[in-house]
């Protein structure tokens, strides 16, 4: 089944730390939504698995009925097990294939990108997910495994050192190499939505200029408006809708769940 358009762009990733705990995110949370975020991802690398699958599912009853999204950072088993509505995963994290396997096809799914290489390699066909492997075949994105991707970072940050810095010019080759819609993280403030905008990037993830701000409605506003003034740009795939939204992934009778054949397009708008 095909998933929704997703909005990205004002796309909170939680800091349980920033936060001042795990309550602190809820209430981060809570009014971050209120204020206009689009997106939430819960990050806490350091949980136990009992924490994160608590503040997870507190989450999720939060952002009941806001049509906000919950993602889960990496641990992609829990995402049924939270009632998320879908997965982040990196490229030092499991693969998309299984990531889309453990998911389902109703789910969502991010994958950081670093390089225009990358997006390319996102491109290519694993051969696990075709009966029909073959070098121009289309990819997990034309395939719809994936739903977004996270062009990382545009700055240094203190929230994640070890991310680096590639820049503005990098983001944009990302974007403009990507058929999905891209999401710049790192360092990203409220100023650099002209730039990111206008470069093609479809929404702004943030820590920081929200986790731990001391008025979290109003960081969220500046975010949201800032985004709100940008113009976008020639490679935005904001306006017309991303194309995965029209492509459907089908399951052959007989195939055990969770396993993919290539996508049938039901409707071509592009
Ligand atoms: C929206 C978004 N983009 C990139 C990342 C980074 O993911 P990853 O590279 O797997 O690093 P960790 O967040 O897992 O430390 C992200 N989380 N969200
Ligand atoms: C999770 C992650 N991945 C790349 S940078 C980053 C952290 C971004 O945090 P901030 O918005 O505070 O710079
Ligand atoms: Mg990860």
């Amino acid at each position: 089944m095909p998933r929704p358009p997703l909005d990205l762009s004002v796309y909170l990733v939680t800091d349980t730390a920033l936060c001042g705990g795990p309550d602190g995110v809820v209430t981060t949370v809570r009014d971050a939504v209120a204020a206009g975020v689009t997106v939430v991802q819960l990050r806490d690398p350091d949980a136990s698995e009992a924490d994160f699958i608590a503040l997870g599912r507190a989450l999720a009853s939060e952002l009941a009925g806001t049509g906000v999204p919950l993602i889960v950072n990496d641990r992609v088993h829990l995402v049924d097990v939270i009632g998320a509505h879908g997965a982040h995963v990196g490229q030092g994290d499991l693969s998309i294939a299984e990531a889309r396997r453990l998911l389902g096809p109703d789910k969502l799914l991010g994958l950081s990108v670093s390089s225009p290489a990358q997006v390319a390699a996102a491109s290519r066909i694993p051969s696990s997910m075709t009966d029909t492997p073959c070098e121009s075949a289309p990819g997990p994105i034309e395939h719809g495994v994936l739903d977004y991707l996270g062009a990382q970072s545009l700055h240094a940050t203190g929230t994640k050192p070890e991310a680096g810095e590639v820049g503005l010019n990098v983001i944009a080759a990302c974007a403009a190499a990507s058929p999905l819609p891209v999401v710049a993280i790192g360092g990203v403030k409220a100023s650099d939505a002209a730039d990111l905008r206008r470069v093609g990037i479809d929404g702004m993830a943030v820590v920081s200029a929200i986790c731990g701000q001391p008025d979290v409605t109003a960081a969220t506003r500046a975010l949201v408006q800032a985004w709100a003034n940008a113009q976008p740009g020639v490679n935005s795939t904001v306006t017309p809708p991303p194309r995965h939204v029209n492509v459907l992934l089908t399951r052959p009778e007989g195939a055990e769940e969770g396993s993919y054949t290539a996508p049938r397009p039901v409707q071509e708008d592009r």
